[in-house]
């Protein structure tokens, strides 16, 4: 059956509206072609949401922060770098057409075989979807390429308190999708695995989530799933000069990438409902209302570590979280977490509920390892938190309009 009126390049969304009949509207047959290719070109207009794929850096990294995420961490089933090169490829083609809301690969032209696109996009605008590729320590080992492995991209050292558990950590690749809508992040990713087939299979997934914008169009902090917000103390994500400090590579076949460490942290939410108030703040050094550090009255006061009462008690806890994070002031990195719940904790009967703590940074060796160990040996959140995933992902630079994924690294 043939239905060469519907152009690759049509929207997901528009595909639907032309339709009107869902996706047996893709079969409407040739005199149908006229209505839709119009239809499409209108409705074009006022597609809203979308982030270019293309660009000095990837999307997903300094680009607003979307209400969803699905992140997914693959092994290489393939030791062929040709195998490797084109599935980048392949996916840097499909990835920027899901980011304009469209459908990947040829409409289904044969009946006899499965459609390029899964579908369940179908009608969905793009809803500002990033996707954001790395690869893992495993993947030059792998494809033989320990010469272009960046120093930076070792295995993380052990961390006081660590429990981590190998069906969340690691990875050779990785695809972090972000999106305004869980089902298009899914979409994303379950597509992008699909293409992958016979050269690398996942290893571990999280969905996760925040506040949605519609929840909160005053765009405040969001909070994690202590009731604190998270995210205050971060450097600001729109000032480029400052990104280029703490974030972009500017060195060899990674300039213009970054690093990216992603921890499942689990958050013992019943045990943190039944502590009080007072030491809930404590804990984090911050007030739960506000969102202001207990040397400070508003949210934004600056964390002085060392500021203390009038009878000489620091009014920061010493070991409380934003003290210790923050330290001296001068070592930043850029977070990006979402929060998860999946569920039951079978071995406990609690909620398996908690943060997907992702950070991006130029130096993970100077910037994640000793923020995370001085957070590791004295926290006080470790009470109600324990890690139980770790990996660590070399996030490719960005991709200019006819280039691909990873072009750099196999120049
Ligand atoms: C580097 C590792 C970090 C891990 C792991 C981590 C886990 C974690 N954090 C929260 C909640 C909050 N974190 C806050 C601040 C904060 N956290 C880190 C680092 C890690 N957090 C940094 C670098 C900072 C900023 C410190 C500063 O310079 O001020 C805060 C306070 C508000 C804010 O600034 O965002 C909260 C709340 C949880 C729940 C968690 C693991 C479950
Ligand atoms: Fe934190």
């Amino acid at each position: 059956m043939e239905n060469n009126f519907l152009k690759k390049e049509v929207s997901r969304r528009n595909v639907l509206k032309a339709g009107g009949i869902g996706m047996a509207g893709l079969f409407i047959g040739a005199s149908g072609a006229g209505s839709l290719l119009s239809m499409t070109a209108s409705a074009d207009k006022k597609s809203t949401g979308t982030v270019s794929f293309y660009g000095k850096h990837q999307a997903g990294i300094t680009t607003d922060t979307q209400n969803h995420l699905y992140f997914a961490a693959l092994m290489l089933t393939t030791t062929d770098v040709a195998d490797v090169k084109k599935l980048l490829k392949e996916w840097t083609e499909s990835a920027a057409s899901m980011a304009e809301g469209k459908l990947i690969g040829k409409p289904a032209e044969n009946v006899l075989l499965p459609p390029d696109d899964t579908g369940e996009a179908a009608g969905l605008d793009a809803s500002n979807l990033t996707m954001t590729f790395g690869v893992g320590p495993g993947f030059f080992e792998k494809l033989n390429l320990s010469s272009k492995k960046p120093k930076e991209l070792a295995a993380l050292p052990a961390f006081s308190f660590d429990a981590l558990e190998e069906e969340w950590s690691g990875g050779d690749l990785c695809i972090q999708a972000c999106a305004d809508d869980p089902q298009v992040a899914f979409h994303a990713v379950r597509n992008l695995v699909r293409i992958a087939r016979g050269k690398a299979q996942l290893k571990w997934t999280q969905a996760a989530f925040q506040r949605t914008k519609q929840a909160n169009t005053e765009s405040e902090t969001p909070r994690n799933l202590f009731g604190f917000k998270d995210g205050t103390g971060n450097p600001d994500h729109t000032n480029n000069s400052l990104m280029n400090d703490l974030v972009w590579v500017n060195d060899g076949w990674m300039t213009g990438g970054t690093y990216m460490v992603v921890r499942r942290v689990q958050m013992f939410i019943e045990v943190w409902d039944r502590t009080a108030i007072g030491e809930q703040e404590a804990t984090f050094g911050r007030y739960r209302d506000s969102g202001a550090p207990m040397s400070g009255k508003k949210e934004f006061d600056p964390v002085q570590i060392d500021k203390t009462d009038e009878n000489g008690n620091k009014l920061m806890p010493a070991d409380s979280h934003t003290a210790l994070a923050h330290g001296d002031g001068k070592m930043k990195l850029l977070r990006r977490s979402y929060s998860y719940a999946d569920g039951l904790d079978k071995k406990t009967g609690s909620f398996d509920a908690g943060l997907l703590f992702i950070s991006f940074q130029k130096s993970v060796s100077n910037q994640f390892i000793p923020i995370q160990t001085r957070l590791a040996n004295k926290d006080k959140l470790n009470e109600y938190t324990i890690h139980r995933g770790s990996a660590v992902f070399a996030c490719l630079p960005g991709v200019k309009k006819g280039g691909w994924l990873g072009e750099t690294l196999f120049r």
